[in-house]
């Protein structure tokens, strides 16, 4: 797991570092420019464009500073620099670069506060007018600079964070910030990158590795953590040569109508192809031809709509309810039934989610223990509306604290919410999977796993990293833009396969 850090933290992180490398902190902000420059070499190889650095004059000014200098000596020839000396005030370490950056021929400008802006022509623009220390949103000489270089719709390249973007917290509302195309992003990504929000202000970001003290940043017990493949890989458990169908489980598989047994046929798929040594499917009537043909190794229980079907819930290790259930009273009331019969966690997703949406105290009885799988409107139908991405962070630690459940909330990056408190995010997956039917076979893959005995926590991390990343494997050589969830699941045995060799 990645630590993903508070800015309050970064800066302790920086001090902590600093102090017990040791190394000054002007040699801290050498080590971080270079590895910026590193990274912009590789991303703008074309010595020959015109780029100039915007530095304030607090330590991400001193970064610009530092950067122009490297990007000098690295044969880009046409680098310069202009200063917004918007505050009397300028760090230690800004002043030092300023002093090394006079010894070079870069050419520099002051931008004073008040003064009209010039014309900016420059092929790229660096962002190094304020960081992580911004403490306010952008007003006065800020704002109206920002607003300027947001109209020119050139390249523009953040050091460490867009100026005027909060990294964590709640954003305020019509705050300026800089729309950037790439930020270059110091240690870790900052947790509001992660959010969906920060898509108005970059397209993408890297992270530059600056070596902060990694125990130290361990010490903190960050809630918000980053899922790394190192983390999957451990966690995967090979099988055996003697293990048999009982060693891996029996998942039930509540969903479908007759109009959506689509979804019922994926999130059954997804199951077995993770590797559930049985996989039951409970269906209307109606759905039977369709799973007898399409998927053979899936047995059938029939809802007939009239009676409850005879479940022995003790028979199956995991019961995943929602895709295509609809939200009738008889799907009403077998959720509720297994609720009460099926004592161990369940997976409840899509139409399951909406019926507890709508009969809020239903959902005190679900098993301790069990997953659910929300995207954004799902959520906030089960727990009201959400002016912010962080709001719905709170409220996840909150809700997953208070019912003993594991939150997945799905996104780009989703989002597991774990009773503990902590926070989970999942880096893998793309827009080519952004296709219906596609959160089923998650809900498929989380069931299948908690069949083969993973735990809650481990069920939810494991799933969205494996199932992001097999669409990650089916797009990203081809450039695909679309990944279809039929496609996806049956992809995922090799995708698994690969993760544990
Ligand atoms: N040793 C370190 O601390 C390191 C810091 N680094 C850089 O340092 C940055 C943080 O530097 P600073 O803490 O100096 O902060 P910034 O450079 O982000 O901001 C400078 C100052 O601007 C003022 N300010 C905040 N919000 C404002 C607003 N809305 N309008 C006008 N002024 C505002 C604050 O007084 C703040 O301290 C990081 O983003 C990173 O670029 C890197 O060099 C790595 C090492
Ligand atoms: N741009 C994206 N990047 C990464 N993952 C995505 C993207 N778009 C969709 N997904 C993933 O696809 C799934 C969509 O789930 P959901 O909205 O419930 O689909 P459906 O209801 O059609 O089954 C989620 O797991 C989500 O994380
Ligand atoms: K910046």
């Amino acid at each position: 797991m990645i630590p993903l850090l508070i800015s309050s933290q970064i800066r302790e992180a920086d001090a902590f570092t600093i102090e017990q490398e040791p190394v000054t902190s002007v040699d801290l902000m050498e080590r971080a420019s270079k590895a910026f420059v590193d990274i912009f070499i590789k991303e703008f190889p074309d010595q020959d464009k015109s780029i100039v650095v915007y530095c304030g004059t607090g330590n991400n000014g001193g970064d610009g500073l530092a950067i122009a200098r490297l990007l000098k000596r690295a044969h880009y020839p046409k680098v310069s620099v202009k200063i917004a000396r918007f505050s009397d005030k300028a760090s230690p370490d800004f002043k030092a670069n300023l002093e090394k950056l006079k010894h070079t021929r870069i050419k520099l400008l002051e931008i004073n506060a008040g003064a009209p802006l010039q014309e900016e022509s420059s092929d790229i623009i660096i962002d190094a007018l304020l960081g992580t220390g911004l403490n306010k949103p952008l007003q006065g000489d800020y704002a109206r600079l920002v607003d300027a270089l947001n109209q020119l719709n050139s390249t523009i390249v953040a050091v460490d964070v867009p100026t005027g973007f909060f990294t964590d917290g709640a954003p305020p509302a019509g705050a300026t910030v800089l729309k950037t195309g790439l930020v270059i992003t110091f240690q870790q990504p900052k947790i509001n990158f992660l959010l969906p929000e920060s898509a108005s202000c970059m397209d993408r970001f890297k992270v530059a590795d600056i070596g902060l003290n990694k125990s130290f940043i361990e010490s903190l017990d960050s809630p918000y953590q980053l899922i790394s493949k190192k983390d999957i890989r451990q966690l995967l458990k090979p099988r055996k040569s003697f293990d048999h169908k009982g060693t891996y489980g029996h998942a039930l598989i509540i969903a479908g109508q007759q109009l959506t047994m689509g979804a019922a046929l994926l999130c059954s798929s997804a199951c077995a192809h993770t590797g559930a040594g049985l996989t039951t499917a409970c269906i209307p009537e109606s759905g039977l031809t369709a799973l007898n043909t399409t998927l053979a190794e899936v047995m059938a229980i029939v809802r007939d709509g009239k009676n409850q079907p005879e479940i022995k819930w003790e028979k199956f290790n995991v019961v995943a309810a929602g895709p295509g259930l609809g939200t009738d009273a008889d799907s009403l009331a077998l959720l509720e039934k297994a609720f009460k019969e099926f004592n161990k966690p369940m997976v409840v997703d899509a139409d399951a989610l909406n019926m507890l949406a709508q009969k809020p105290e239903v959902l005190k009885n679900i098993p301790k223990g069990s997953i659910i799988t929300p995207h954004m409107k799902e959520f906030d139908r089960l727990f009201g509306e959400h002016q912010s991405w962080w709001q719905r962070l709170e409220t996840m630690r909150q809700k997953a604290n208070e019912l003993g459940i594991y939150i997945l909330l799905k996104n780009r990056y989703t989002i597991t919410g774990t009773p503990s408190g902590k926070l989970y995010f999942n880096a893998t997956g793309n827009p080519a999977m952004a296709s219906g039917g596609m959160g089923d076979v998650l809900t498929g893959v989380i069931a299948s796993l908690l069949a083969q005995k993973y735990t809650s926590g481990e069920a939810c991390i494991i799933g969205a990293y494996l199932h992001g990343k097999t669409g990650d494997e089916l797009a990203m050589p081809h450039l695909l833009n679309t990944v279809l969830a039929g496609q996806l699941a049956k992809h995922i045995p090799v995708t698994l396969a690969k993760l544990m060799s």
